[in-house]
């Protein structure tokens, strides 16, 4: 039934959204919908217990890698590349939904998955959030706590902000809210659902032409995801967990969207038109990683850029690596990029 082809990138979904808020039920909705279509969906699910309870709800039929006993972000976010990794390997889906634990911190999943381009050639999508609204308007009263923030933290890397739950809103509150949220995040497109019951068609094409006008027009936004430490699943000893440099400092208030572009290379580049590449990257792109060969090296080397600082260590990956760079900022030029690279490799 898969189409997949191995050397597609398959497109990866991200579902966050607060605890309870109904992500499983979109989930639901989304794997009906492409199996409809013919495709061969497939999941990651991510639990801070140790049972996947939102697995028994889905079924056995959609392959899932289980992520349990820990948050996506930060404890078990190693284990995410292998999992992905295998899963394209051995099920060849079309498409993967990973719905990551209403505790995660969205910027760190999205840092995460990011990492997974490393070891599988994946298309990561703008990511959704699914907003319980009854319990926003509750939290947004009263302002204060860790969960509070990470809902508006959710909010504002949402591109697309399902307000699930409004049957249980009075009238004028469905206003008020979109009122809210549009303030925290102008740049989202909101849906209104009961049971998140909106038309995963509409959705979809949402999709496509979020991603087409952002490569269009170069109009990617990053988030404002500030703090990228607000994670919820109390797992953080160190607060230097959060030290892989995605966030912290550069991304005070502002409410735009992640920008991701990973670039797979068809070949060596030289390393010094890299290096000269990567000195004049826009401001805008605050992240960068991956895997590289040069032509005038012999080995392969682990990429990192954080803050402006490139580094480049020798390495000898295991299995079929690709080379690949991740670069992860906000409303840089991903076109540009792109043919930036292409002549590079030219
Ligand atoms: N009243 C009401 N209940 C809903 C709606 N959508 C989902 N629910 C219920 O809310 C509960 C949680 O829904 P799930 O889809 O499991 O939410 P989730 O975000 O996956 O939950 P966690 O995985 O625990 O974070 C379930 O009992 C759903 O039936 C809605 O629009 N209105």
């Amino acid at each position: 039934m898969s189409q997949a082809n191995l050397n597609q990138a398959t497109p990866v979904y991200i579902l966050s959204g607060f605890l309870g808020s109904g992500k499983t039920t979109l989930l639901q909705r989304m794997l009906s919908y492409w199996k409809e279509q013919g495709l061969k969906p497939a999941i990651i699910m991510n639990e801070i217990g140790d049972i996947n309870l939102d697995g028994l709800i889905v079924g056995d039929e959609v392959p899932m890698a289980e992520m349990l006993g820990g948050c996506i972000c930060c404890t078990v976010r190693g284990d995410l590349s292998v999992q992905m990794f295998e899963l394209i390997r051995d099920e060849r889906p079309d498409v993967i939904v990973i719905e990551a634990t209403g505790a995660a911190n969205p910027l760190e999943i999205l840092d995460a998955v990011t990492e997974v381009s490393l070891t599988a050639k994946i298309d990561i999508k703008p990511m959704m959030t699914v907003v319980d609204s009854a319990h926003f308007l509750e939290l947004h009263a009263a302002q204060k706590g860790k969960t509070y923030r990470l809902m508006m933290e959710q909010i504002r890397c949402g591109s697309v902000l399902i307000v699930n739950k409004i049957d249980r809103l009075q009238s004028g509150q469905l206003q008020e809210i979109e009122d809210l949220l549009r303030r925290l995040n102008p740049y989202a497109e909101l849906l209104p659902a009961v049971k998140c019951g909106v038309n995963i068609e509409h959705l979809m094409t949402l999709y496509d032409d979020l991603q087409g006008i952002h490569d269009r027009e170069h109009k990617e936004h990053a988030s404002s995801c500030s703090h990228g430490g607000d994670c919820q699943c109390g797992e953080h000893a160190d607060s230097s967990i959060h030290g892989h440099g995605v966030a912290h400092g550069h991304l005070h208030h502002t409410h735009e969207h992640v920008t991701v572009y990973s670039h797979y290379f068809q070949g060596p580049v030289n390393s010094e038109q890299f290096e000269s590449f990567i000195a004049e990257l826009p401001r805008e792109v605050y992240r960068a990683k991956g895997v590289l060969s040069f032509s005038d090296t012999s080995s392969r080397f682990l990429f990192q850029y954080a803050y402006r600082e490139p580094d480049y260590l020798k390495i000898t990956p295991q299995g079929n690596v690709p080379d690949v760079v991740v670069f992860i900022g906000e409303h840089f030029d991903k076109n540009k990029l792109a043919d930036q690279l292409r002549e590079l490799e030219a």
